[in-house]
């Protein structure tokens, strides 16, 4: 874990972090590049979903809090603030009531599903929607670089994220330990 203070946008990007929510979902997030994020999901109503190139908007708010927010195709919507020198944040998700009726729909890699994400939100309910506003505490920051695809490559597993804490899963050079 590294502990470096988090001064400026660029201090933040390139960032990977691993989070609970005080509901529980453990989440697994990285700042890929200024405007791209990728993410895997360890716990909670849609565990086992992972995400790359996801287009996001990330800011710096005043130094060393950053908010991040996106769209997806699934029309659900997503509010970060990260406050990393506290190892905290809080993050709003906005879902449409059909990812609560049918979570397994995207419970997968989604970038091998985007039509499936499509045909979904116009075939099932959007509204009321789901929203679900929690801070988190962080458990892992790791200094991985920008444009890293060996981050997130790979579908979550029981025991990923304590591999990653542990320092198994990526070498000194932040690419994935072959097993
Ligand atoms: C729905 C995606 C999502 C990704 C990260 C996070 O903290 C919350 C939601």
């Amino acid at each position: 874990m590294t502990e470096k203070t988090f001064k400026t946008l660029d201090d933040f990007l390139g960032t990977h972090f691993i989070y609970t929510y005080d509901n529980g979902w453990e989440y697994e997030w990285y700042a890929k590049n200024d405007h791209t994020v990728d993410y895997r999901i360890h716990g909670g109503m849609v565990a086992g979903r992972w995400v790359k190139d996801q287009e996001a908007n990330i800011v710096m708010l005043t130094q060393g809090i950053y908010k991040i927010s996106w769209t997806e195709p699934t029309g659900t919507d997503v509010a970060l603030d990260f406050m990393p020198n506290e190892k905290k944040l809080h993050g709003t998700i906005f879902f449409p009531k059909w990812v609560e009726e049918h979570p397994e729909i995207t419970v997968k890699f989604q970038n091998d599903f985007i039509p499936l994400m499509e045909e979904s939100r116009e075939k099932y309910e959007t509204y009321p929607k789901l929203v679900v506003p929690e801070f988190a505490n962080i458990t892992y920051i790791g200094e991985a670089g920008q444009n890293n695809d060996d981050v997130i490559n790979q579908a979550p597993y029981e025991g990923m994220t304590d591999d990653i804490r542990n320092g198994k899963y990526y070498d000194a050079d932040y690419k994935m330990n072959k097993k």
